[in-house]
């Protein structure tokens, strides 16, 4: 049996940083983890990528050779590695331990995610080779001091969850830029009351009744929670990775036990 965290959340909300910050940690305390590059559009990296869909296909010589735009190029690239998920994802994983760990950090066009199946077969695929999967959505906290951000960040994470089928994580990344931490914290585990009197303040008064139905549909897939990471802290990173281990359900023979992260605990 082995582990996989789907790393995925819009541009910019740092998914290759909290991969990076992952590796370190799990080099910190000994414990071993594989980080892959699943963006073919990615350049630096702060972690030793473990395998590179860059070696299957690069966005340059896709929207040179194709006369694509970056994003068109982006699709193109992901459709093919779908269709090289027997071949090059196979290979590369018959490399590996079958109970090895694995980070995918994934681009971060958001209708990878909700429009194509890519991310759904890959995801298949990875199952049919025994993979424990997890989705672990990022999303950026400077989104969340504003209901209507909010909401919009919760429907994005909402159509992943929908179309991956997976476990799912929601975690609020950049927490070191938030300055007023009261204000975040009415959203990190939000009653759906209380989102929805914010909500109502916010919009003209015929949006009353799609206020209250969107807030139905996010409190029923129960998804409004999220966890706070702040890279600074070593406690916090290894709270968020507890949650995840617990998902897929690693570790759970040995005596894992991890104490709450206290957020305003700095260390
Ligand atoms: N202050 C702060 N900045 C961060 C943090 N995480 C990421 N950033 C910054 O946010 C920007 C985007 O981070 P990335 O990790 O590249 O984000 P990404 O989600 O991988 O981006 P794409 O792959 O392009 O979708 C970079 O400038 C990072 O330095 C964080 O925890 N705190
Ligand atoms: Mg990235």
């Amino acid at each position: 049996m082995g582990y996989a965290q789907l790393v995925i959340g819009p541009a910019g909300s740092g998914k290759s940083t909290y991969c990076s910050s992952l590796y370190k940690h799990c080099e910190t305390v000994r414990r071993a983890i594989h980080i892959v590059n699943l963006d073919p559009a990615a350049e630096n990296f702060d972690y030793p990528v473990a395998m590179d869909v860059r070696e299957l296909i690069s966005l340059d010589d896709v929207m040179e050779e194709l006369g694509l735009g970056p994003n068109g190029g982006l699709v193109y690239c992901m459709e093919h590695l779908e269709d090289n998920l027997n071949d090059w994802l196979d290979e590369e994983l018959d490399n590996y331990l079958d109970d090895e760990y694995l980070v995918f950090d994934c681009p971060g066009q958001i209708e990878l995610y909700s429009h194509v199946p890519v991310f759904r077969n890959f995801v298949e695929h990875l199952k049919r080779r025994n993979f424990n999967v997890c989705v672990v959505y990022l999303l950026d906290s400077q989104f969340m001091v504003d209901v209507t951000k909010f909401i919009s960040g919760c429907m994005a994470s909402l159509s992943a969850m929908v179309q991956l089928e997976l476990p799912h994580v929601n975690i609020l990344s950049k927490m070191d830029l938030v300055t007023n931490k009261k204000d975040l914290e009415e959203f990190l585990d939000p009653e759906p009351t209380f989102l929805l009197s914010e909500l109502n303040k916010r919009m003209a008064p015929q949006y009353a009744k799609l206020n209250k139905a969107l807030i139905e549909l996010v409190s029923s897939y129960s998804m409004v929670s999220f966890i706070p990471l702040d890279l600074r802290k070593e406690k916090s990173i290894q709270y968020v990775l507890a949650q995840i281990d617990n998902c897929i359900q690693y570790g759970e023979d040995a005596d894992v036990k991890v104490k709450d992260f206290d957020q305003d605990d700095d260390e």
